[in-house]
């Protein structure tokens, strides 16, 4: 399973599916538009930080079992960016001790690994793409979801900030499966056609050597 990460609008979903068609395989997204939940996170997180994330854990894990069937299916997020976020959010108050507790130990229950279990739930690989915070303030602009943008929410300025740090230091320490970083600033494989080739055969040349 190769599993796609990066932060808000780091063209995850755009990877997947380009990776997806380049290696014939099954393609696994989640679905942001038909999230009920977030709109009303962003509303009011304190109220929804918890019940989103179990909305997200509940999700990944199908997710998981379902791309597991192969080795090269692509998945559009990883499990372990939901932590990262759920425990910004704690961090700024918006989610219990007891609740992180909870989450903490039902996230590392879902993902043991079982002996007698036929798959694995971590990834074979897992391809980050770095884009700057500024690139990541005029992809949400650009994209336009109501829910995201900051000129509706001026605090959304810091949450981003702090969520970009956070993802710098998250892909630094992150040693669940072999890694790759793809310059989304750089390489723009969704406009440009020859920065699309250069990030495949990247791709293709970390699988050759895994
Ligand atoms: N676990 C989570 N907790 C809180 N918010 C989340 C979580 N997972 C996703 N989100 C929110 O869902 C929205 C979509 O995020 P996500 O990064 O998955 O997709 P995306 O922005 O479409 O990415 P890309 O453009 O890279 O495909 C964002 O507003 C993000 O903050």
């Amino acid at each position: 399973m190769l599993v796609l990460s990066g932060t808000i609008g780091a063209g995850k979903t755009s990877l997947t599916n380009l990776l997806a068609k380049h290696l014939n395989k099954p393609a696994f997204y989640e679905s942001v538009d038909d999230n009920k939940i977030l709109p009303l996170f962003y509303k009011d997180p304190q109220k929804y930080a918890f019940l989103l994330q179990i909305y997200f854990l509940n999700k990944r894990l199908d997710s998981i079992k379902a791309a597991n069937a192969d080795q090269e299916s692509v998945m559009d997020r990883s499990i372990f960016e939901d932590s990262l976020l759920f425990h910004l959010n704690a961090d700024l108050g918006r989610a219990t001790n007891t609740e992180v507790d909870i989450y903490d130990s039902l996230l590392q229950n879902m993902m043991q690994e079982l002996p007698e279990a036929t798959y694995q739930k971590n990834p074979d690989l897992l391809i980050h793409i770095n884009i700057s915070f500024d690139t990541m303030l005029q992809r949400i602009k650009k994209r336009g979801r109501s829910y995201e943008q900051i000129d509706t929410d001026p605090s959304l300025y810091n949450y981003y900030k702090e969520l970009d740090q956070r993802y710098t230091d998250w892909y630094a320490n992150y040693d669940k499966s072999p890694k790759m970083q793809i310059n989304g600033d750089d390489l723009d494989f969704v406009e440009d056609p020859a920065a699309r080739q250069k990030v495949l055969t990247l791709i293709d040349e970390k699988i050759a050597s895994l």
